[in-house]
């Protein structure tokens, strides 16, 4: 079990990810772990067995700036070389999804092997990724994540929805603080795999404009044993304005601290 959702995990923010799905995931979609006690059942989600809804893609809501930056890192994901196939570029966009797991019907309550209480069958069916819970275009979280493995960057291009606002006209602390963990967050499973925000550090600068789009940009500072150092800068578009500056570090983990074990 723990395999498979390591496998989940790591496959769920990777530009692999529905390479993954196909191959792997859906033809077994049901593990289940026995101990004298318990039997704990964990099925791959069966949403994912058709295809999934990939929201990191241009929508109707996506303005000029997002759609010009979008197309600015998406045409660096493949480059020409004469006479040839086109070939993998030095970015490569994450694909991002809505949800990760979810219990089989005949787990009305997961009981762990070590005694706890997971999640209820209710609560996986209806758990949705934080970012992409608004289902209105356009009305919250706007974003997309391009990775640059040789140069260890990351950069995000954030649209800023309506439904975002902290001080009037202007995007709340926490939503910034929620796409600088995402994009760090997101860097730091390309880099590592598997990890948890261990600590967020953020300065904000300057106030940002509902309705604007930002870039997020994130560089590896280092790495040491399981913890990966990053650093983030939130800026307009051209990179002239900082809005916002962040540190942050992540550890990696094993599947079964997220399981409690
Ligand atoms: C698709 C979207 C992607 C978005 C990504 C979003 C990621 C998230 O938001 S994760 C959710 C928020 N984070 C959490 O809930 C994490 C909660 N915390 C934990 O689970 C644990 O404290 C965890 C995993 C971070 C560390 O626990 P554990 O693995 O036991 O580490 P522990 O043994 O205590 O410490 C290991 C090392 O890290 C250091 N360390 C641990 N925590 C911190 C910290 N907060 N600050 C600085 N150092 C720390 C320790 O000092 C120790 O250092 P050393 O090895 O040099 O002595």
């Amino acid at each position: 079990m723990a395999r498979s959702l390591g496998r989940l995990f790591k496959g769920f923010q990777s530009p692999a990810f529905p390479k993954a799905m196909g191959a792997e995931l859906c033809p077994a979609t049901c593990v289940s772990v026995r101990t004298p006690f318990v039997r704990t059942i964990l099925a791959l989600p069966s949403a994912f067995s058709s295809k999934p809804q990939d929201f990191s893609l241009p929508n109707s809501s996506w303005g000029p700036e997002m759609l010009r930056l979008y197309n600015h890192y998406k045409s660096q994901c493949e480059v020409e070389v004469e006479g040839e196939e086109k070939q993998e570029g030095p970015w490569q966009r994450l694909p991002s999804y809505n949800r990760s797991l979810k219990f089989t019907p005949a787990a009305d309550l997961c009981v762990l092997p070590s005694g706890g209480v997971y999640l209820s069958k209710t609560i996986q069916s209806k758990a949705r990724l934080f970012t992409r819970n608004i289902t209105d275009p356009g009305a919250a979280f706007e974003y997309v994540l391009f990775v640059n493995k040789e140069k260890q960057k990351c950069v995000g291009i954030f649209q800023t929805g309506h439904l975002l606002e902290g001080p009037p006209g202007h995007v709340h602390g926490g939503a910034i603080a929620t796409m600088i963990d995402t994009v760090t967050g997101s860097h730091a499973t390309v880099l590592s795999g598997p990890v948890m925000t261990a600590n967020l550090n953020i300065n904000y600068r300057s106030p940002i404009q509902l309705g604007h789009t930002v870039l997020i940009e994130s560089s590896l500072d280092k790495m040491e044993s399981r913890k990966t150092f990053i650093s983030c800068k939130v800026t307009g578009t051209d990179g002239s304005k900082l809005y916002t500056e962040a540190t942050a570090l992540f550890l990696s983990i094993s599947v079964s601290h997220l399981l409690g074990g």
